[in-house]
Formats: C-alpha cells, sequence, structure tokens
C-alpha cells in the first residue's frame, strides 16, 4: 500500500482522496507541490519541519497509510449500516401497477428520466421518506432487504438520506467557512479546521466561479452553493443515500461531483434532463405517467457515445465562455 501511495503524485492522490489532504493539514504541512510524487515530497521535506511535528521521516508513509485503511475502516462501517436498498413498485398515476423491483448498492449512481412532470421528483421523495406503501404511489421502500425501522424513518440525526436539490437558499448570516465548520464540529471530526479547508478548496474546484472562506453563504450563487454542498456531503456527511435533484445548469463540474460521491461509497440517485448526467450512471430508471416504465443498464456504446457528447458539451462551455467574455462568436470552438 506504502508503495502505491508514494508513487501517486499529491494532486493525483488528494484528487481521489479528498481526505488524504487531512493528514498533511493535521501535521501543519499544508503546502506541498502538488506536481511530485508523495514518496518524493516526503524524502524532500526539511529535517526541521519534521522535527517541529515531531515525525520521523521513515514514519511518515506508514503513518498515513495507517491513517489511510482508518478512513476505509470508517467506510466500511458505513456501508455495512446501509448495503442495499431496494425500491418495491406501486403504481403510476393512472392506477397501472409498475411491477419492479430494484436494488441499489453503494457505490452506484442511478439516474431518473423522463419529461416534466412524469414523476421523477416523486419517485426521489419515495425515498427519502422510505415510503412502506403509504405515499401516492404505493411504493416500498426496504433497507438491507427488510422494512425499516420507524426510527430510521423519523430519525433527525444520523439520517440515512441526504438530499440536494435545485433551489438552495441560505438564510444564516454566516460565512462559508463558519457555516462548514460550525457542521464539522457538530460532526465532532477530530480536526474542523482541517475538514473545513478541504471541503471549502473541493467546492472551488468543482464550482465554475471561485468563492472565498469569507464570502457569506447568502452571496453564493446557485452553482457555488450547489458546489459547497455536494463537498460537505462526500466528505462530512455519514447518509450512505445522497438524492440529487438536478445538477444541470449549476455551473459546476458535474462529472467530478458525482464521482466524488460514488467513491465515498454513496448509493447517488439523481433526476435529470440533461443527457451527459443521464449517461454517467450504471443505470437509469425511465419514468412515463408517474411509474417507471422501464430500467436500462448503461451499455458499452452509450458509455462510448457519452465521450463524445462530453466533447461536444466542452465545444459549447467554450462558447458560453467567449460569449460572457464578448468575444465575436466566429472560427473554431
Ligand atoms: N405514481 C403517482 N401517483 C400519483 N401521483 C403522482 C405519481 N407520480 C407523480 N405524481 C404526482 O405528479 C406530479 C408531478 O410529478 P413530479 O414532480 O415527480 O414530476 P417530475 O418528473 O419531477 O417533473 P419535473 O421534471 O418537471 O421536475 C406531482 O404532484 C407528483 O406528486
Amino acid at each position: 500500500m506504502e508503495s502505491t501511495y508514494a508513487d501517486m503524485t499529491l494532486d493525483q492522490l488528494f484528487g481521489e482522496h479528498p481526505h488524504a489532504r487531512e493528514f498533511f493539514s493535521a501535521l501543519g504541512l499544508s503546502s506541498l507541490p502538488e506536481g511530485q510524487t508523495l514518496g518524493r515530497t516526503v524524502a524532500a521535506l526539511d529535517e526541521e519541519l519534521l522535527l517541529d511535528v515531531g515525525i520521523e521521516r521513515q514514519d511518515l508513509l506508514g503513518q498515513f497509510c495507517d491513517y489511510m485503511a482508518g478512513i476505509e475502516r470508517l467506510r466500511n462501517q458505513q456501508q455495512a449500516l446501509v448495503s442495499s436498498v431496494t425500491v418495491l413498485g406501486g403504481r403510476d398515476k393512472s392506477g397501472n401497477p409498475e411491477n419492479f423491483r430494484l436494488e441499489l448498492r453503494p457505490g452506484e449512481v442511478t439516474c431518473i428520466v423522463g419529461p416534466t412532470g412524469s414523476g421523477k421528483s416523486r419517485f426521489l421523495a419515495d425515498i427519502e421518506w422510505l415510503a412502506q406503501g403509504d405515499s401516492p404511489t404505493g411504493r416500498t421502500v426496504l433497507i438491507n432487504g427488510a422494512a425499516p425501522d420507524l426510527a430510521r424513518r423519523y430519525a433527525v440525526e444520523q439520517k440515512l438520506v441526504a438530499q440536494l436539490s435545485q433551489n438552495m437558499n441560505f438564510v444564516m448570516d454566516l460565512s462559508a467557512e463558519e457555516f462548514i465548520r460550525l457542521h464539522a464540529e457538530s460532526r465532532m471530526v477530530a480536526d474542523p479546521a482541517a475538514i473545513t479547508a478541504t471541503i471549502l478548496e473541493l467546492a472551488n474546484s468543482l464550482a465554475g466561479e471561485q468563492f472565498t472562506p469569507v464570502t457569506p453563504v447568502t452571496a453564493l450563487s446557485g452553482g457555488q452553493s450547489r458546489a459547497l454542498m455536494i463537498a460537505d456531503v462526500a466528505c462530512l456527511s455519514s447518509s450512505p443515500i445522497v438524492l440529487i435533484d438536478e445538477i444541470e445548469n449549476a455551473g459546476i463540474d458535474r462529472k467530478r461531483a458525482l464521482s466524488l460521491l460514488a467513491d465515498q461509497d454513496k448509493i447517488v440517485l439523481m433526476s435529470t434532463h440533461d443527457p451527459i448526467l443521464a449517461l454517467m450512471g450504471q443505470q437509469r430508471l425511465i419514468f412515463k405517467n408517474g411509474g417507471v416504465s422501464s430500467i436500462r443498464s448503461t451499455s458499452p456504446a452509450e458509455r462510448a457515445n457519452l465521450t463524445l457528447f462530453e466533447e461536444m458539451d466542452a465545444r459549447l462551455t467554450a462558447v458560453r465562455h467567449a460569449l460572457r467574455n464578448g468575444e465575436e462568436i466566429a472560427g473554431e470552438f
């Protein structure tokens, strides 16, 4: 394991494992050269710096591995909490039975597509509510194959489901840093300052437009709030299920946001009208008239098309930027 981490560059390491950064921040080693491998970085660390943090150079990688193994254990515990979510079909708006049994596992992204008003948000609401045949759709949600107990349905702490919805309005008079730090402290993490810094950095890497730690949460744009909440859910929330009601048009790096959540072994369900997002999931549910009309796995051919659509999207993004900069939209884009 030590050599795997040692051979990764720091930007790779921090990109794939957001928690890795906290280990170094907690040691006071926050400004590390990100282009270098971890092994080289450790070899080049100043002797006095190491003396200050009280750690031997040869022990640093081993301690880092222990820390990462601890993070993995925590993740497994969370996974043990919810190893599957099963949704049993109910009925569509006309009362026709849906006849499906859907099993969702940690680390999977499931997309929900269908025309406006076809019941996508209702489906997410059924999961959020852990419906037991008692919602307008008559669907039933099982956790680990069984009906969840009442405490789970009404829990305010340790909620199973975190929800990211399209409209996010903050009403608190706090800066982004204060807001996240309050959350970190309430979750009693070992180093709230370090995790707050990680979340703010991650959110900025997802958001199109940067914001600073002192930006009031009420002044964040839609995309920035969205990015902040995604980073927060990925790093701080213990909820194993994440429901996302549309992240298109939010001006954030959608692909990274999704893989970040899936990498944290969350069960991700996302309602979307965006074809790129719809093909990013492992499977998609197609809605009609309030019911699931079919379930499709993303095929290899669709994945190949996704690459093409992403290139088209990148071109359109370039046009959008050029328009915003007042440029003429002519020639190659
Ligand atoms: N199976 C159902 N039985 C009864 N009512 C339903 C059913 N499914 C959805 N509805 C109701 O239909 C309305 C529209 O559904 P919903 O808001 O979920 O659509 P949507 O696909 O999310 O639309 P949009 O894409 O515009 O957000 C809601 O009032 C919802 O409660």
